[in-house]
């Protein structure tokens, strides 16, 4: 359960006499996500989100995730709203904390998704990419390459304690990218975290999209990479090519991929294995005993990125030219 700062009734009442939302009615919890503490609200309006910000965002960049939400709204891609203030507001303070209330989106994650399910988060990650294109407001990614050997760094003495050798193995695999790591294909505004747990579906349909706190300037086909990650493994931490072709083809079929994007398709899965494996690996490492979350397991990322070393062309992941030529 990620609540990392507890809200207090007579906080949450004064915090909510800023905006037209009517009596709060109840709030609680949610016992998802790892990164911000989130609670059901709801009000005499209607039922919202809370929002309060912890470790890994800055302030500074508030603007830049909120913005970005408003304005693919706006150009009719589905994902939360802020709710504004009577001042006009959509950031505020509560318990100590940076906090903001969003529209509630129907829908739930799916924990077991389909070829059907990759393709439709194929579909709406290049949407999201064609709609960002012209957002005002840009980010670094804060989780790029140059930022994953200070990660390391900062745990590799105990990376040991999670697997033998796992180490050595890290740093072998940053020697790789850092010589490997192409620069010259399209760049745009990724969501970088496009989970199951951050996409609805409502009724069989792709509902919504959520939790753009990663989001940041990028390689557009590193996105995708997150996403075969992602979305194309099985349990047993077998690569499913039928859901990575479908991921790959919803995609396509709206943003058509370069043969230069689709050659380095196994270096960027790589990377977004290393990137989910570090952060994993220092919150496994770091993250309090008795704190409310449910630490994910950086060793599912270590079995996915010994999978990318065995692929050496986009067709290791179900992507064939002639089909999406045809
Ligand atoms: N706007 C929203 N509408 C409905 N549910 C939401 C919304 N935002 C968050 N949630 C719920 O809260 C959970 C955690 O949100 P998320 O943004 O993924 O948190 P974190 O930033 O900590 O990863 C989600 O899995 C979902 O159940
Ligand atoms: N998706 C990341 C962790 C970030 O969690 P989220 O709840 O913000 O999606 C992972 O799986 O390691």
């Amino acid at each position: 359960m990620a609540v990392y700062t507890d809200v207090s009734e007579s906080q949450l009442t004064a915090f909510l006499a800023d905006y037209d939302l009517g009596p709060l009615l109840s709030y609680k919890g949610i016992a998802e996500g790892v990164e911000n503490s989130n609670f059901l609200l709801r009000t005499g309006c209607g039922t919202f989100i809370l929002t309060l910000y912890e470790k890994r965002v800055n302030r500074g960049d508030l603007p830049f995730f909120v913005g970005l939400m408003e304005h693919l709204a706006e150009r009719g891609l589905s994902c939360p709203l802020p709710v504004h203030t009577r001042a006009g507001e959509s950031l505020g303070e509560l318990s100590g904390r940076p906090a903001a209330i969003f529209t509630f989106l129907e829908g739930m994650w799916t924990r077991r998704p389909s070829a059907e399910h990759c393709r439709a988060v194929g579909g709406a990650m290049a949407r999201m990419h064609a709609e960002a294109a012209d957002f005002r407001l840009h980010r670094a990614n804060g989780l790029a390459l140059a930022d994953w050997r200070p990660l390391f760094d900062s745990c590799h003495g105990r990376a040991d304690e999670v697997e033998a050798g796992l180490s050595d193995e890290i740093a072998a695999e940053l020697t790789f990218l850092e010589a490997n790591w192409p620069a010259d294909i399209p760049r745009g505004i990724i969501h970088a975290d496009l989970f199951p747990d951050n996409v609805f579906f409502l009724a069989g349909e792709l509902s919504g999209l959520i939790d753009f706190y990663f989001a940041c300037d990028d390689l557009l086909a590193y996105d995708l990479a997150i996403g075969l990650c992602a979305w194309c493994f099985e349990a047993d931490a077998s690569f499913n090519v039928t859901k990575g072709r479908a991921l790959l083809e919803g995609y396509a079929a709206v943003r058509p991929l370069l043969d230069e994007e689709l050659a380095v398709l196994p270096v960027l899965c790589r990377g977004a294995s290393l990137r989910f494996l570090l952060t994993r690996l220092y919150d496994w490492l770091n993250t309090p005993e008795g704190s409310f979350v449910t630490k994910k397991d950086p060793k599912e990322y270590l079995r996915k990125l010994r999978f990318h070393r065995s692929v050496d062309s986009a067709s290791g992941y179900g992507f064939d030219t002639e089909r999406m030529k045809a």
